[in-house]
């Protein structure tokens, strides 16, 4: 017997996701379903599907619940194939924008909320009208990506339309992934993507793979600028991926050493992000700011 699940298709950048809501985890889906779902031809369409659950509803909400009472929602993230992920940068702006849309939370300008994720709490704001957070800032919401971390991966990456493997750094903004810098932006064109990147050594948990190019200059007004593209793991290529943008920001400041800024701009095919880094007491945070879209709701038929 088919089930009816009901579903809003939101985006950021481009990067776009199935929202569906299950407060108390009653109806789980299945990774199948998931991939069905996220079918362009044959289901909804999505780069991923987001399940918007209490955090006490779901086992793997379990340790937030009771450290984080004030994360009341769980962003449950799935990418395309049906594999799960610890984190979504664009999703998780989106995910916020569902909840305000479905009467599920309140925010106003400026303010910010807690949201469990598998990464641990990203603290997430209202940006832009009244709540702005700086010059790189893009208007919508910021999320805290927490303190990022070099993975310690240096995989030689190989893509169609590379000469030769290029070296890739590992970061750790929640989820993996590596980076590459490549020349210019008809390298960074040619590429192919279709195909997945190949890792050598390939990191146990997979990871997603960014493609770099710095703007000349690289600097302007104090915030530097790159270009990009990606290939998610569990996606393929898609339009955007923030914690991508994050993690190729931190790649490029580390690359241009002692002297390199904290406020980047990251252009992707579905537009741009602003990254920002922050020390604190427990490390060095990175933020995403970008919008956040609805764009169509309805329900559609599941075996
Ligand atoms: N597009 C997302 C990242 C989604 C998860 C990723 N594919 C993974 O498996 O880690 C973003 O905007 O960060």
């Amino acid at each position: 017997m088919p089930i009816e699940l009901a579903f809003t298709k939101g985006q950021g950048t481009g990067n776009d996701f199935v929202l569906v809501a299950d407060p108390d985890d009653a109806a789980p889906l299945t990774p199948s379903q998931i991939a069905a779902v996220c079918d362009r031809r044959f289901g909804i369409g999505g780069d991923g599907l987001i399940r918007a659950v209490r955090t006490a509803a779901l086992p793997d909400g379990a340790e937030i619940a009771k450290t984080r009472p004030d994360a009341v929602w769980f962003m449950d993230y799935w990418n395309s194939d049906g594999s799960v992920s610890e984190m979504c940068g664009n999703g998780v702006r989106v995910f916020v924008r569902y909840l305000l849309a479905e009467g599920l939370l309140e925010l106003a300008p400026g303010e910010t909320v807690a949201i469990g994720t598998r990464a641990g709490v990203r603290e997430v704001s209202s940006i832009g009208d009244d709540g702005d957070a700086g010059s790189t800032s893009i208007d919508g919401f910021e999320v805290d990506l927490g303190v990022w971390r070099g993975s310690g991966d240096e995989p030689l990456v190989g893509a169609v339309g590379l000469d030769v493997a290029r070296p890739g750094l590992g970061i750790d903004v929640g989820n993996p992934h590596v980076v590459v810098a490549l020349a210019d932006d008809a390298e960074l064109e040619r590429i192919e993507l279709t195909r997945a990147p190949i890792l050598d050594p390939a990191p146990p948990a997979g990871a997603n793979v960014e493609f770099v190019v710095p703007a000349d200059p690289l600097v302007v007004d104090g915030v530097g600028r790159i270009r990009m593209r990606v290939h998610e793991r569990g996606s393929g290529e898609t339009l955007s991926c923030g914690t991508g943008a994050a993690a190729a920001a931190l790649a490029v400041r580390h690359w241009a050493g002692r002297r390199a800024p904290d406020r980047w701009e990251v252009r992707v095919p579905g537009g741009v992000l602003g990254v920002r880094v922050v020390s604190a007491a427990d490390g060095e945070h990175v933020l995403l700011s970008g919008p956040a879209t609805l764009v169509f709701g309805g329900s559609i038929l599941l075996d």
